[in-house]
Order: structure tokens, then sequence, then C-alpha cells
């Protein structure tokens, strides 16, 4: 089993219920460790477009990264998710930010995901569940304090559970 840090991101309909399902559909192949606290977010990217709901959440799975990656794409299918513009808006996305003792960078995968980094919306819940030291020669906190974090408001707290 590896271990996994994954990001979800929901701002079309029942944000919440959105959450949930995919929550709900990943217990199939990742045994759920912990889940951060809900925030409400800026959107990230393309301004014009509704604030999402974010969490972070850990797993263990035995699935390797690519068989990873086509389980979190069908369940973006399977929540009838339609590819619009670019950052845009969107009823789930889920992100593989981090996959125990792997860092690749193809075509169809990058992990650490290449834009965890940049964005507050994805370190702030991680930083909840996985501390400071969870991105390998990064602090959260110093990536956090560079790009800052206002608008990404917790709006639900842990243990929040689908
Ligand atoms: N770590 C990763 N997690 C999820 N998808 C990834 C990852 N690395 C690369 N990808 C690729 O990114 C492609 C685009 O993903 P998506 O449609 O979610 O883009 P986006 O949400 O607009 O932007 P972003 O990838 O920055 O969230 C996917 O088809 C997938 O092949
Ligand atoms: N706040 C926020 N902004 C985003 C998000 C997201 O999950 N949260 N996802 C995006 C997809 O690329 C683009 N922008």
């Amino acid at each position: 089993m590896a271990k996994v840090y994954l990001s979800l991101g929901t701002n079309i309909g029942d944000r919440l219920e959105n959450l949930r399902e995919a929550v709900n559909l990943l217990t199939e192949k990742v045994d759920i460790g912990k889940v951060s606290s809900v925030y409400e977010t800026e959107p990230w990217g393309f301004e014009e477009q509704d604030r999402f709901l974010n969490i972070a959440l850990s797993g263990e799975t035995d699935l390797n990264p690519i068989e990873l990656l086509d389980f979190t794409q069908s369940i973006e299918g399977a929540m009838k998710r339609v590819k619009t513009v670019r950052y845009g808006p969107r009823v789930i996305d889920v992100d593989i930010l981090l996959y125990e003792g792997v860092e690749m960078d193809t075509e169809r995968l990058t992990i650490p995901h290449a834009r965890i980094m940049e964005r507050a919306f994805v370190l702030v819940p991680l930083k909840e569940i996985a501390g400071d030291d969870a991105i390998p020669g990064q602090s959260i906190s110093g990536l956090l304090e560079k790009i800052g974090s206002e608008g990404v408001i917790c709006f639900r707290e842990a243990p929040w559970r689908g």
C-alpha cells in the first residue's frame, strides 16, 4: 500500500454533496486516512466563476500512480464533469498531490502535482492534515508566506466525513 495525498475541488451545484459523493466513490480503491476541513476559496487561475469548496485528504492505495489517475478520472467522469475552459468551473476535480516515494513528470501525470506550490487552496488544507513538511524539500508555511492565503476560508471544521 502506498500513501497518497489528494486535493478535491468543486464550484458547481451542491458543492458539499459533490465532495461527499467523491469521497464515497474514492473509498472503493483508497483507504481514506485524514480528511481536512472544508475550505471555501476564491477562484484561482480564472476569476469569473463562483467560489470553490476545497478539501485535501490522505489515503492508502494498492493502485500505482497511473492506475490512481485512471481511477480519479473515472470518478470525475461518473460525476459528469464536463471540460470547459482551463481552470474553469467544475462539478468535481480530483488532483493527485503526492504519492509516497514517487517523483515523475510525464505527459499524463506529474507528481508532486505541478501547481501545488502556487495554490493556497491546496496548501492550506494539506498543511492541516499533513503538517508543514509534507512536500519533499519544501516548507508549506514558507510557501504560504510567499503567496499568501487570503480568500481561503475555513467553511466547515474537521473532522469532516462523507
Ligand atoms: N498530479 C496530477 N493529478 C491529476 N491530474 C494530473 C496530474 N498531473 C498531470 N495531470 C493531468 O492534468 C490533466 C488536466 O487536468 P484537469 O483537467 O483537472 O486540469 P485543470 O483542473 O484545468 O488544471 P490543474 O491540473 O492545474 O488542476 C489531466 O488530464 C491529467 O492527465
Ligand atoms: N479556489 C480554487 N480555484 C481553482 C480550483 C479549485 O479547486 N479551487 N481548481 C481549478 C482547476 O484547475 C482552478 N481554480
